[in-house]
């Protein structure tokens, strides 16, 4: 996706000349550039950066700004390969080409001078960056695919690319220096002691430690056990993922981008130039002048106290917006827990956290004076948390998933966040798994259907208005809603025509929402069934105006 138009805003003409106040408007030269002033001032760069102690530094918005607004563009200080790798990821015999990180075969094509993995043999990468990692003793390429990755670690190449900055961009590693890295906070966690075995002593063992006799071939380099914790820390604050148009995940730091704070429920969103690497942030829906510009460092759809787990154990901070602060999380209860009573009386209200912000809250039933704390509610959250991911991971059908749901619904609020994952499953098998193709689902399954998508879309609305984090989601919803009201069409006697229209509305919708995931893979799969969809319906709205 390209961002920044290369024509001139004065003339249409190919333009030459950046604003380099906000680097986005073009011009073909000096007198357009001034001419056009008075319009581009009022646009021009529409945020400031403030700090203060709890937030750090942070951005604000000097203006009003609009949906989709594009409120700044910028280049990565630093992109390199996946930060996080899941177990799988570390031993598997797919990894990124260490110069452009296309997927490559471990032991097939080999860097001419370090021996790193390359797509093919004509891919070359930075040079300094090959000197470095030329240090090291490469294992041979026909090792078996554990010690390969024991070898070619690519998660440490980002530590070491960042390093690489204080050569080949001193400014962009002053930049660097500058950003949040929560050392005293990492001190002796799990994330430090595993960055240190990961990263950190392999880097120094296999190719920093040798820098020392090469000092004369390379140039000098800081490279302390202090300051690659440093960097591991920053990296670990501030990364962002950059999904590519192939479905390859990298992990970038930005000057800009990374200052915004995080909400749940943000107002900001972005999207990056697969070519580029750049990223464009853009405003979720209308944001006043005065107001914090907010992307969310979290699952969204993950309930208050995982959330705040979350951001404690990876951002090193309590999150204290709106959202956190209301035990029914705007109305959406995504928390919430059926109160079971006591033995003596059954209770219908719901289990909410009394001070939500804090681990250790008690939790209140909204209509009788049972209080549970909170090492019981963590527990059984756990517990369900481990059933659910158990069943969603090994692709269930749609009974299995109805089993579980209503055991879940004993226990839980039906929003809970659990019981919205089971429900959005839910709503994809019942119309397409075989046996249950729309055509063969009872009038009361295509009601239920469109029930639970109808629940789960109020869900998404509460907490994601502008469908910022729930695109995907969303999408998915109202184009099941759709399916679901053409087959109803299909059936009935009359009113087609209204319910062949309502469905169209809905996939209107789902493209519009759409628009922000145009460059993901769960984006674009969509997009293309969107387009199919709407196509279809578009020849049964004529051929029902036909007959009509
Ligand atoms: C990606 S950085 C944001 C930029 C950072 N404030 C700076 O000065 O470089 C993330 C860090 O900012 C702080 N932060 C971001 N959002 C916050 C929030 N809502 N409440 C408290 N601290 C927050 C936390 O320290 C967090 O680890």
């Amino acid at each position: 996706m390209k961002f920044i138009s290369e024509e001139c805003a004065g003339c249409g003409v190919p333009a030459t000349l950046t604003c380099t106040r906000c680097r986005m408007a073009r011009y073909c030269c000096v007198d357009h550039q001034k001419a056009h002033w008075s319009k581009h001032k009022r646009c021009c760069k529409p945020y400031r950066e403030e700090q203060d102690e709890i937030l750090g530094r942070y951005l604000v918005a000097t203006q009003e700004l609009q949906p989709k607004q594009i409120i700044f563009i910028e280049e990565p200080l630093v992109v390199g390969p996946k930060w996080y790798l899941t177990e799988p990821e570390q031993s598997a015999s797919i990894v990124p080409c260490v110069a452009c990180y296309t997927p490559c075969r471990l032991g097939k094509h080999q860097c001419r001078s370090c021996r790193w993995p390359v797509c093919s043999a004509a891919c070359e990468h930075e040079s300094l960056e090959c000197s470095v990692l030329s240090l090291g003793s490469a294992a041979a390429a026909k090792s078996d695919a554990r010690t390969l990755h024991d070898s070619f670690r690519h998660d440490a190449l980002l530590v070491l690319k960042c390093l690489l900055l204080q050569q080949s961009h001193p400014q962009r590693w002053q930049a660097l220096l500058e950003m949040q890295s929560h050392e005293k906070e990492r001190h002796g966690t799990e994330l430090q002691l595993e960055a240190d075995k990961r990263i950190v002593s392999y880097l120094q063992q296999r190719f920093l430690q040798r820098l020392k006799q090469a000092s004369k071939q390379l140039p000098p380099l800081q490279y302390d056990t202090e300051l690659l914790h440093r960097i591991c820390g920053i990296i670990e604050t501030n990364y962002m993922v950059i999904e590519l148009a192939t479905g390859v995940e990298l992990s970038g730091l930005f000057r800009q981008a990374c200052m915004m704070e995080h909400a749940c429920q943000p107002n900001c969103y972005f999207q990056f130039d697969s070519l580029t690497q750049r990223i464009a942030v853009r405003a979720g829906g209308n944001i006043k002048k005065g107001e914090h510009l907010k992307i969310s460092y979290t699952n969204i759809l993950w309930g208050t106290q995982m959330r705040q787990h979350h951001l404690r154990m990876t951002k090193h901070f309590g999150c204290c917006c709106q959202r956190c602060e209301d035990p029914t999380e705007f109305g959406s209860y995504v928390s919430a827990m059926r109160c079971l009573g006591d033995v003596s009386k059954s209770c219908v209200g719901m289990q909410l956290p009394v001070e939500p912000l804090s681990e250790k809250t008690q939790w209140q039933c909204n209509s009788c004076p049972m209080l549970l704390d909170a090492a019981y509610v963590t527990e059984v959250q756990s517990h369900m948390t481990a059933e659910v991911e158990r069943l969603l991971a090994g692709q269930p059908s749609a009974s299995q998933v109805e089993l579980l749901l209503a055991r879940l619904s004993q226990l839980l609020h039906p929003n809970h966040f659990h019981m919205f994952n089971l429900k959005h499953t839910l709503i994809q098998l019942y119309g397409h798994e075989s046996g249950l193709e729309l055509p063969m689902l009872s009038a009361a399954q295509l009601e239920r259907k469109l029930r639970l998508c109808e629940e789960l879309y109020d869900v998404c609305h509460r907490l994601d208005p502008h469908s910022i984090k729930l695109a995907i989601y969303v999408c998915v919803i109202l184009m099941e809603i759709a399916h679901t009201l053409q087959e109803q069409a299909r059936r009935s006697t009359g009113e087609t025509a209204t319910q062949l229209q309502l469905a169209n509305s809905r996939l209107l919708e789902a493209q519009e929402v759409l628009e922000k995931e145009t460059d993901s893979v769960a984006g674009k799969k969509l997009h293309y069934k969107l387009q199919q969809d709407l196509f279809e319906l578009d020849k049964l709205i004529l051929h029902c105006q036909s007959i009509s």
